[in-house]
């Protein structure tokens, strides 16, 4: 019978905006041959929006709401690469949750993770003033991912691959 630990994710990736979760996480999960779930895109799938949409029309509480809902279908169902939402590690039933699991943090610089986001996607929270913002979002939450990581990875200057085949060494 498989175990209880068996049937985690094998691997939770946390981190600020720009880290790199899904890009990484989706290449994580092709290498090891698994499955890969984004909880931002388990909350498009449920709310039938974009999460800017979320954000506009049912505000951020709404959309905290979906995104627990989303990591704790995830974390019971996933054995696979997951990818949380940047602030998703900031509600405290979410933090008890990923207890015990194989959660690596994705640690990047400010100026990075600017430039990142500034060529990715719409992220609602970082509209207004994207640099003022992440750096805001990544003072109050670095403790958080710091205290929950079993793995720490640096991104800054680095290809995915190349992050891709740490986390796999780090994680055994
Ligand atoms: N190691 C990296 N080097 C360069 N660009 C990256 C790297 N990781 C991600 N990116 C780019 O940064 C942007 C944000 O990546 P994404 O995976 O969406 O981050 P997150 O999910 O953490 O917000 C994307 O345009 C992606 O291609
Ligand atoms: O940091 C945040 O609060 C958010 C990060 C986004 O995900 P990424 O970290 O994948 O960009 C997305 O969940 C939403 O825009 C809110
Ligand atoms: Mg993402």
């Amino acid at each position: 019978m498989e175990s209880a630990e068996e049937r985690r994710p094998a691997a939770v990736l946390i981190g600020p905006p720009g880290s790199g979760k899904s890009t990484v996480g989706t290449l994580l999960a092709e290498h090891l041959g698994v499955g890969f779930r984004d909880t931002d895109a388990d909350v498009e799938a449920v709310a039938g929006k974009s999460v800017s949409d979320v954000f506009v029309e049912d505000g951020e509480e709404r959309f905290r709401e979906l995104e627990a809902a989303a990591v704790r279908a995830a974390l019971e169902e996933h054995d696979g690469v997951l990818s949380l939402g940047g602030g998703a590690i900031l509600d405290p039933a979410t933090q008890e949750a990923l207890a015990g699991h194989r959660v690596v943090y994705l640690q990047v610089k400010l100026d990075q993770a600017v430039k990142r986001v500034g060529l990715a996607s719409a992220r609602p929270l970082l509209v207004l003033n994207p640099r003022s913002q992440l750096r805001r979002l990544m003072e109050e939450r670095r403790p958080i991912y710091e205290r929950l990581a079993r793995v720490t990875v640096a991104t800054d200057e680095r290809e995915p691959a190349d992050i891709v085949a740490e986390i796999e060494k780090e994680l055994g």
